[in-house]
């Protein structure tokens, strides 16, 4: 008689089930995958069109970005000169399609459209920190709120904010002066940069504020790599996987500085507010070192970091008219209270996004030009030259007239932003299909499309000797035959940056606060540099720079 352990035997029924259930999944599996596969056969057919570099079944170009940041921009760097003669190019990452764009004309299709003007879907790494922004929103949220906070970096309102960018420069000069050999300039840099954004877009004055500004910023510059490695290791892009990394975890923490400082902003608003302090209108802001023009805002001759030839809702004559002007979060604030559809949400996500564009891109801008003239000695006597024949021997502040003279030094912040764009890339999602100018091949929709600025600044055929610095490029007669679209470190069209004139007048002033104090020095090449892009390009080896008081010493 055959004795069965009833305990150790699946019921036949259940076996059924399971094996059933097995015998199901996968003609299941092959028929959803036989339907992905035909519903994107046209991306397939039209992908395949298109070069690149070749990929691994499932996994396409994925592997091609191991190890630390700094290799896989210079990995990227060294594959795609064999694909310099193309203008289009693709890679796959998993199943992911993204074609990358360095053809002026291309680009031109792409940054002027009101079409394509959805972010590509890797920006959702960035939704726990910056939430729905301005930098990462689309359609009528994007829109309404460009509208509303476009005119809060218009020439005029930036205008007011002169004195304390001076102050804020004087103050940077003053701490520089106890760097006696080669130290990291960035971070000089990244703190000030938060700083005058506390106090000109927050409006949060330098009394009132502590410590943290520092503290948020190398906040910022770790969650970068975060979201970096999550742009480039496949396995940290599902977010089922990347929770119960360390990364996230640290994310958590870093999420926790960043947004700590950012609602302290906002809550100390809003005690002023309700304590009666009305927000001052920037018309009636008399600063000492320039009054307001009222209607004259775009300024002949400056381009303010674009090509002359583009223009965009930074560009417009008369902003508010007679109405009153606002600082950016003073009119958030004023908005909401008077009826104006945005949420408290909403207001932290702005004010996140704007902190973030605000800082880390113009921290780096700077660094890179203290860079630059560090290395061209010859090009950094010429700047000089120019900013003692505004100045003489006067220790005076900054003036908006002055930045107007500083020819050269512009010439010079442009170069350093064509070889050194803050954003190397811009990406969007394309929703559908586009025929590209330069060569009439089709990009299927679906696709990831990668504006490379950092290979489009340096093409040979647009910029003779593409890999020198030489601020001669953006001579006006230089500029003038050239793509408009050749150059775009703010991108372009009815996305491009927001910040831009207030980067660039910021800029001039802390750059030529910083020159007739100091001469910068470095004992590093360019050739020496070794670049990463996590997400804003960087020095992997910090900014090495020294400096050595110039005889010329304006107080501080
Ligand atoms: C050298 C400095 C800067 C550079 C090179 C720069 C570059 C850029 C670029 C390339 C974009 C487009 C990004 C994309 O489409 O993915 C952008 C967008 C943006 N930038 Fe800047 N930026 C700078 C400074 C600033 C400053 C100072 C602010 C604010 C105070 C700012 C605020 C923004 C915002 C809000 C957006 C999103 C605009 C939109 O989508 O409507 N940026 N910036």
């Amino acid at each position: 008689m055959s004795y069965t352990n009833a305990e150790n035997v699946v019921p036949t029924s259940t076996f059924s089930a399971i094996n059933l259930f097995y015998v199901l999944l996968v003609p299941a599996v092959i028929l959803w995958y036989a339907y992905w596969r035909m519903s994107r056969r046209r991306l397939y057919e039209l992908a395949d069109k298109l070069n690149g570099p070749p990929g691994l079944p499932l996994l396409g170009n994925a592997l091609e970005f191991v190890g630390g940041s700094a290799d896989i921009f210079r990995n990227i760097v060294q594959k795609s000169a064999d694909y310099d003669h193309e203008s289009v190019v693709k890679i796959w990452i998993g199943p992911r399609l993204l074609v990358f764009l360095y053809d002026p004309r291309d680009v031109e299709v792409i940054l002027s459209s009101h079409v394509y003007i959805d972010k590509a879907e890797e920006y959702r790494f960035f939704k726990p920190w910056l939430g729905n922004g301005l930098l990462i929103s689309t359609g009528q949220k994007w829109r309404s709120h460009r509208k509303l906070i476009a005119p809060t970096f218009h020439l005029n309102v930036l205008k007011s904010f002169i004195d304390l960018f001076n102050a804020n420069s004087r103050a940077v000069v003053d701490k520089l002066k106890k760097e006696a050999s080669n130290f990291d300039c960035h971070d000089y840099m990244s703190e000030c940069t938060v700083e005058i954004l506390l106090e000109t877009a927050m409006g949060v004055s330098k009394s009132t504020q502590d410590q943290s500004g520092f503290e948020y910023a190398m906040a910022v510059m770790k969650m970068c790599d975060i979201l970096h490695l999550r742009h480039t290791k496949i396995w940290l892009r599902p977010d089922l996987l990347f929770k119960f990394t360390d990364y996230a975890k640290n994310q958590t923490k870093l999420l926790d500085i960043i947004h700590g400082l950012t609602k302290k902003v906002i809550k100390r608003k809003k005690e002023e507010f309700a304590s009666g302090k009305k927000p001052s209108n920037l018309n009636e802001t008399a600063t000492t070192s320039e009054p307001s023009t009222g209607k004259l805002t775009s300024v002949e001759g400056l381009s303010f970091g674009q090509s002359s030839g583009l223009k965009d809702d930074l560009d417009v004559d008369d902003d508010v008219g007679q109405k009153k002007r606002l600082a950016f979060l003073d009119l958030l604030l004023e908005s909401s209270q008077s009826g104006v559809a945005i949420s408290d949400e909403e207001i932290k996500e702005q004010v996140d996004t704007i902190m973030f564009e605000g800082h880390d891109t113009t921290a780096a801008g700077s660094s890179f030009f203290l860079s630059m003239m560090g290395i061209h000695q010859d090009i950094q006597d010429k700047v000089i030259e120019e900013l003692d024949q505004i100045f003489g021997d006067s220790d005076r502040p900054v003036t908006f007239q002055d930045t107007l003279e500083m020819k050269y030094l512009e010439r010079c912040l442009m170069e350093t932003l064509r070889l050194y764009p803050p954003v190397p890339i811009i990406a969007r999602q394309v929703n559908q299909e586009i025929t590209l100018p330069s060569n009439g091949k089709k990009i299927p929709a679906g696709t990831t499309l990668v504006i490379a600025t950092y290979k489009l600044h340096r093409r040979p055929d647009v910029y003779p000797n593409p890999n020198k610095f030489d601020p001669d490029n953006f001579l006006p007669e230089r500029s003038a035959n050239r793509h408009y679209y050749a150059f775009v470190p703010f991108s372009a069209g009815p996305r491009s940056c927001v910040g831009r004139k207030y980067a660039m007048l910021k800029l001039k002033v802390i750059l030529s606060t910083i020159l007739r104090n100091f001469r910068v020095i470095s004992d590093l090449k360019e050739s020496d540099f070794k670049l990463q892009a996590d997400i804003i390009l960087k020095r992997a080896e910090g900014f090495q720079v020294r400096l050595q008081p110039r005889k010329r010493m304006a107080k501080a």
